[in-house]
């Protein structure tokens, strides 16, 4: 990538602030900032010293007064000269800063276009750029953390050797299109079935970290049901550490559903109140029941609240979460043989152990064979890898069912595509618009 047109954004967030930063980054920055800068000489700036300067508008007065940093290419996050300026931050004095860029030779940057000029030049890979974006959208710290280490390039490097291996596939079998009266020896046959496994495994682990970063990136739906005054609402309360929702003995007393979003052990969780289920009601608790239903169907884990004094009726939803709510009053009997977690949200027991085990139920404690490392999927990766796990599974069998080697290298040549997809290896402008598209201006 030479000679990219100037483009200018703020990378900070609109509003009031104390400081916002605009940020520019293409071939002739510096001659936009000499011209809109009082004391800016192109070709006199120190690369990453921080000078004080003024903007000055069209007639030479001063729109702010501004810290100035120069990045000489390709020491940037772009990979190009780059010019940051720190003014004043607010909304009039920033937009007219950056108006003044504009009027001096740049063009405002699309949403992520900084990023993509730092993919294009080869600063980030893909899961880079992306962790980019994971990471100003982490609700939590295991979130950040994740996208950190995505950032750091861990997914990208088991990616490419994972293509490496495949090359390796590929360069073998096409050897043997070069030489059709060679057969493949069982040494090779071997050693061929071996990297096959292998492959199988690893993208196998990749997958297995699929649920893990669906949850980190959009938050776990958490549904917590049951009958009329089993506590919900209370222990909605409980969990948030404020009065969110209405909480009565009267039966029937939650309606709309009720949400909130809170940190469960790293896990961003939307944590949604229902109202109670049973089969008497009016037309409002009808309603309610009915939405209640729909979002335990779409929970990624049902929390199943019952009052433990009472005796126990018949299940609400499969493969939820028992919580027997109400200790302090006792337990009846009939429970005594039913695996659940034990509460009183009254007396504020067990609360520690039920966001432990959510969190755990969440994670599955899918390490996977990421080999310890916070390997989070997107669903962009996921895509790629299951092309890839299936184009592989075909080439392998077509080989041992001694298929000609010049069909076996089609699958195995797919597979390649599909993996060299995830880092960005092979470019599609399809894939690179819905990725950075995402972004924020000024990313
Ligand atoms: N002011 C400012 N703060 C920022 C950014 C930025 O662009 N500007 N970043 C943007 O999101 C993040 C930091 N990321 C960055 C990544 C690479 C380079 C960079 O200059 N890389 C060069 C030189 C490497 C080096 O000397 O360490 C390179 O990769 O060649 C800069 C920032 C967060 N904070
Ligand atoms: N003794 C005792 N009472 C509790 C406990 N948790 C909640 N309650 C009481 O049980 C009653 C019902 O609580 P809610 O939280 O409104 O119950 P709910 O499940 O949301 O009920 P609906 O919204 O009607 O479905 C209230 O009077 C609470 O104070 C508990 O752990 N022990
Ligand atoms: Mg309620």
């Amino acid at each position: 990538m030479s000679n990219q047109d100037v483009i200018a954004a703020v990378a900070s967030p609109p509003g009031m602030g104390a400081v916002s930063l605009i940020r520019l980054s293409g071939t002739g920055v510096f001659e936009v900032a000499e011209k809109m800068l009082k004391r800016f000489r192109k070709d006199g700036m120190r690369p990453r010293y921080t000078f004080r300067d003024d903007v000055l508008d069209a007639e030479g007065r001063s729109i702010d007064d501004v810290l100035v940093v120069v990045y000489q290419n390709p020491g940037s996050y772009t990979g190009e000269d780059v010019v940051e300026i720190s003014g004043h931050g607010g909304i009039h004095v920033t937009r007219r800063v950056l108006e003044r860029c504009l009027e001096c030779g740049a063009r405002p940057a699309e949403a992520g276009e900084f990023s993509l000029r730092a993919f294009l030049n080869s600063k980030l890979d893909l899961t880079q750029a992306e962790a980019v974006m994971d990471l100003i959208t982490a609700q939590t710290d295991l979130a950040a953390k994740a996208a950190r280490e995505q950032l750091s390039g861990n997914l990208g490097q088991a990616v490419a050797s994972m293509r490496e291996e495949i090359i390796n596939l590929v360069a073998h079998v096409e050897a043997y299109i070069d030489f059709p009266e060679e057969d493949i020896s069982p040494d090779t046959g071997a050693a061929l079935e071996a990297s096959f496994v292998h492959l199988r495994d690893v993208i196998t682990g990749l997958l297995g970290t699929a649920r893990r970063g669906r949850l980190l990136r959009e938050g776990a739906r958490v549904a917590i049901v049951g009958a009329p005054n089993a506590g919900k609402s209370s222990l909605l309360n409980a969990l948030l550490g404020f009065d969110r929702a209405i909480v009565s003995a009267e039966a029937g007393t939650t309606r709309d559903t009720v949400e909130e979003v809170l940190d469960f052990e790293g896990y961003p969780v939307r944590l949604i109140d229902t109202a109670g289920l049973r089969e008497e009601g009016s037309t409002i608790e009808k309603e309610g029941m009915a939405r209640a239903r729909q979002r335990m169907e779409e929970a990624d884990l049902v929390v199943e609240l019952v009052d433990a004094s009472q005796a126990p009726g018949a299940r609400l939803a499969e493969g939820a979460l028992l919580v027997l709510n109400k200790t302090d009053l006792g337990e009846d009997g009939a429970w005594k043989d039913h695996e659940a977690l034990r509460i009183s949200v009254l007396e504020e027991r067990g609360l520690d152990e039920l966001r432990r085990e959510v969190a755990k139920r969440l994670g599955g404690g899918a390490v996977g064979n990421s080999g310890g490392a916070l390997i989070a999927i997107n669903a962009r990766h996921q895509d790629c890898l299951r092309r890839a796990e299936e184009s592989l599974e075909e080439a392998r069998q077509m080989l041992v069912s001694g298929e000609e080697p010049e069909f076996v290298s089609l699958p195995l040549r797919e597979a390649l595509h599909a993996v060299g997809e995830i880092a960005g290896r092979i470019d599609t402008d399809e894939i690179l618009g819905s990725i950075f598209s995402q972004f924020c201006i000024g990313k």
